[in-house]
């Protein structure tokens, strides 16, 4: 049986995540923690009998329970600070928040590395959005012209996304810059080129109805590539975030993205 914490139990995927792993045989939900619901039980905020308060804050957490593995989808500005609390605990961690510096996740691995503990973060636990990320990074071998659209719900608190960060980084791999030969056109409204990884260009949407879509897309000689997926629900990260949590412990050290579970 494996014991899992979530931290940021009382957002979007906090709640969905700890339904999800209500429902599986292998698993146990023994704790949370996120100021937004600290101080309620589980039985408050899911259909279960369940006496155990959520935390309001990661050291609270760390001394009241024993867990196996904690998972975060909180905000990049507040997960590393859970991250390396739970790491000196020499406990698992699976981080889903984006948004997280690069330095500070540098760091954070580096620390998991030494200390061999399992700690795995993936921009998306979608299998499409894998998929998606793994067709972009190839077709980038051969196509120089690329830009990514993602488009997002409006209560997302980073921009751009992760997955169109990571997206860029795979296909920019080996330093690969694209565009190059593209005009920088004057902005006559400030950033309506979108921002700039490696010359692609991003550009972040947000509006009320969307849930998580990216398109990728590559210019060539008289034609157009178009990768593109769909997020419907949040639903589509369950299996990835099940997958993470049940191989986490094996892992000794950081690791980030899906593929490398798969
Ligand atoms: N990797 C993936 O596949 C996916 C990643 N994400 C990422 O997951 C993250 C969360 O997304 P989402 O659930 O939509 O966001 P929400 O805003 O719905 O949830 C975040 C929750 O974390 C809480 N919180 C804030 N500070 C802390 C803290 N120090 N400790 C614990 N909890 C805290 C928030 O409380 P309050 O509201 O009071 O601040 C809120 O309840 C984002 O970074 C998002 O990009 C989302 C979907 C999929
Ligand atoms: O905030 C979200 O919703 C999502 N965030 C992740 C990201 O920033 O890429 C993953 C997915 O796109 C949903």
């Amino acid at each position: 049986m494996i014991s899992v914490v979530v931290s940021g139990i009382g957002g979007k995927m906090g709640r969905m995540v700890s339904e999800t792993i209500l429902k599986q045989p292998d698993m146990k939900l023994v704790g949370g923690v996120d100021p937004a619901v600290g101080g309620k039980t589980l039985s408050e905020l899911f259909k279960i009998d369940d006496p155990t308060t959520v935390s309001s804050t990661i050291e609270d957490l760390l001394v009241k329970t024993q867990f196996d593995v904690l998972i975060d989808f909180t905000r990049g500005n507040v997960a590393p600070h859970t991250i390396e609390k739970t790491l000196e605990y020499r406990r698992n961690v699976v981080v889903g928040t984006t948004g997280i510096d690069g330095k500070e996740l540098d760091r954070l691995g580096k620390m998991a590395n030494e200390l061999k503990v399992g700690f795995f973060l993936a921009p998306n636990f979608s299998l499409g959005a894998v998929l998606m990320m793994e067709f972009a990074k190839k077709a980038a071998k051969y196509l120089d012209h690329a830009e990514i659209i993602e488009l997002h719900h409006n209560q997302k608190a980073d921009a751009p996304s992760g997955t169109a960060l990571r997206t860029a980084y795979l296909m920019s791999e080996g330093s690969k810059v694209f565009n190059k030969d593209t005009v920088q056109g004057e902005e006559k409204i400030k950033c309506a080129l979108g921002g700039e990884v490696n010359g692609i260009r991003i550009h972040s949407v947000r509006l009320p109805g969307f849930v998580a879509h990216q398109e990728v897309l590559f210019g060539g000689v008289g034609e157009i590539l178009t990768i593109r997926h769909d997020s419907l629900s949040r639903e589509s990260f369950m299996p990835g975030v099940l997958l993470a949590i049940r191989k986490v412990k094996d892992l000794n050290g950081f690791v980030i993205g899906l593929e490398n579970l798969l």
